[in-house]
């Protein structure tokens, strides 16, 4: 098994704890809390070897970060070595896509390019579907804009909805296939070095606070 450290960052109220609960315990809260410091949560998926088409097995350990302006100072703890950081926007809110824009830089100046995969996630899809009469608002920011910009960072780049589930899933899909494809290249690169192949499970960065499950929201 192998296993990642993945961190979600964004502006408070962009929906990241709901896209979390989502993809772990498949539910939602249309009245969930405003996280505190940080949450933390693990789930599992399985991806397929392109070459052997065999199953693998990716276990994340998920850092959901508080969005507040009060607890932006925590951020670094959370994204020191992780592997993938989930950057969250409200797709009806502009403003939150700056603010996803911030972190992005933030991330590349601090973590370095090469040793993140970062995914920029446009939630709250289903408030523009126009199915719901009462809670229906406007997209305030076009796909093409928010994928023009991912591609032009070199982001992965999805847009879901955690209250109907859409696309959720398919984010760490995503994820979890790009990282388990650099740890595979990684791994021959380092057997082309050394001439010794590595085995059995492999164990990446993990979180450094010693309790893992000591804050919730
Ligand atoms: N309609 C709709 N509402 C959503 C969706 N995702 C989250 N929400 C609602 O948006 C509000 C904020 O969601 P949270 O998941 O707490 O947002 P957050 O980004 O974790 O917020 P902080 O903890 O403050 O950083 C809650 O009332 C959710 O029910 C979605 O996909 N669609």
């Amino acid at each position: 098994m192998l296993q990642f450290k993945l961190v979600l960052l964004g502006d408070s109220s962009v929906g990241k704890s709901s896209i979390v609960h989502r993809f772990v315990k498949d539910s939602f809260d249309e009245f969930r809390e405003s996280t505190i410091g940080a949450a933390f949560l693990s789930q599992t998926i399985k991806i397929e070897d392109k070459g052997s088409q065999q199953e693998v097995v990716i276990k994340f350990e998920i850092w959901d970060t508080a969005g507040q302006e009060r607890y932006k100072s925590l951020a670094p703890m959370y994204y020191r070595n992780a592997n993938a950081a989930l950057v969250v926007y409200d797709v009806t809110q502009q403003d939150s896509l700056a603010k996803a824009q911030g972190w992005v830089n933030e991330l590349k100046t601090k973590v370095g390019e090469d040793d993140l995969v970062i995914c920029l996630v446009g939630n709250k899809l289903d408030l523009c579907s126009g199915e719901e009469e009462n809670s229906s608002k406007p997209k305030a920011v076009e796909s093409s804009e928010a994928e023009g910009y991912a591609s032009e960072q070199g982001l992965l780049f999805h847009e879901v909805s955690a209250k109907t589930g859409e696309g959720v899933r398919q984010v760490f899909q995503s994820i979890g296939e790009k990282l388990y494809e650099s740890k595979k290249h990684e791994l021959a690169a380092s057997k082309g070095r050394h001439g010794v192949g590595e085995t059995g499970n492999v164990q990446l960065q993990r979180p450094s606070t010693n309790d893992a499950t000591s804050c919730c929201s």
